[in-house]
């Protein structure tokens, strides 16, 4: 039986990064794919060296898509992450990158479209709701076979915040974040809690309205710290969640952006476009959306997010129909 396959298109420190926590995983073959010579041949020569210490039999190999003849060998493949194209600079949100990206991602989706339609597409590459939206639009893949990266993310980011202001383990702490990942997310505490026990009940609010919003600007905080780049490790592991409950069918819950249509569109009043709220995820991309019941506050705060995923999928949109260009 032929291996299951896994391409990362963008070796970047996300893309490698991700490559070797899937390898250490010991799931799937690996391929990677960079527009820059030599990198992802190097990043899967160099990952693959360290598998007898691993101990996984997965192979990686690295391919330059400066010559497009290379993208043939995404074909086959079960998951496609997308992380190429550029990061944010100190100064800049993440919705800045959008026409700078938005050019690379129809150039990907097309290619995804030519090679390898069947696949299942994970949206890494920011801002990431909008992204997903452009890959489906270039690729005409069933919009339930895309997911984008954001909550998995923000929620490690949330409940790591939590477990360390109440000094418990974070496997205790079950916390989530929805709506588009940006600034205006949503850290969603009234389903948050230790056990089971409700963090209102643990924390006074002001402690939990500042880890609100150290959540909020967590991809911030890291570019600070490092200056020439965003985040990537706990990226990562994210993205490996998502792709690892793909390939083995897990059907995890993890809150990721996904394209709302029908009564779900109705529920959170946004149709046709992509946004962070909780799925399955399964074998065949997004199995189940939840709906989540909210209150006025929870109300205010996602329709914010709403509004401004809805505002830069119609620049997607403009982009698509040639009114405005990357
Ligand atoms: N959604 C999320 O939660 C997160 C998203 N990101 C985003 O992921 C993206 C990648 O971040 P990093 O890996 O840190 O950036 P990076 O700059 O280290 O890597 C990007 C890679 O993409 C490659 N690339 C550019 N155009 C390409 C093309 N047309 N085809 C193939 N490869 C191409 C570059 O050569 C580079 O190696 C950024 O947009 C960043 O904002 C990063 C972290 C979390
Ligand atoms: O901050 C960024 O631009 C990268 C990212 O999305 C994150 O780390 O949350």
């Amino acid at each position: 039986m032929a291996n299951k396959k896994i391409s990362i298109i963008g070796a970047g420190a996300v893309g490698a990064s991700v490559a070797q926590v899937l390898a250490i995983k010991d799931v799937a073959d690996i391929y990677i794919f960079d527009i820059v010579d030599g990198l992802a041949a190097g990043k899967a020569l160099d990952i693959q060296e360290g598998a007898p210490h691993w101990g996984f039999d997965y192979k990686l190999r690295g391919f330059c898509t400066a010559d497009e003849k290379e993208y043939e060998n995404l074909k086959g493949s079960d998951v496609i992450v997308v992380t190429a194209g550029l990061a944010r600079k100190p100064g800049m949100s993440r919705d800045d990158l959008l026409l700078k990206n938005i050019g690379i991602m129809k150039d990907v989706g097309e290619k995804i479209k030519k090679y390898s339609p069947e696949s299942i597409i994970v949206a890494v590459t920011n801002p990431a709701d909008i992204m997903a939206y452009a890959l489906q639009k270039a690729s005409g893949i069933e919009p339930s076979r895309i997911l984008g990266l954001g909550g998995s993310l923000d929620s490690a980011r949330f409940r790591t915040f939590l477990a360390e202001a109440l000094d418990v383990s974070v496997e205790d702490v079950n916390a989530f974040v929805i709506g588009g990942h940006g600034d205006d997310m949503v850290p969603f505490i009234r389903y948050s809690s230790v056990s089971g026990i409700p963090i209102e009940h643990l924390l006074p609010k002001e402690k939990i309205d500042e880890i609100i919003k150290r959540t909020r600007f967590g991809g911030g905080e890291i570019l600070n710290l490092y200056k020439t780049g965003t985040a990537f490790y706990a990226p990562s592991i994210s993205i490996a969640v998502m792709v690892e409950s793909i390939i083995k069918n897990k059907k995890r819950v993890i809150p990721c952006a996904a394209y709302l249509t029908g009564n779900h569109a109705k529920h959170y009043g946004i149709e046709n476009m992509f946004i962070g709220v909780p799925i399955k995820i399964g074998a065949s991309g997004v199995e189940e959306i939840y709906d989540l019941q909210f209150n006025e506050e929870d109300k205010a705060a996602w329709e914010k997010s709403v509004e401004s995923v809805k505002k830069n999928s119609k620049l997607a949109d403009d982009y698509f129909s040639g009114k405005i260009k990357s």
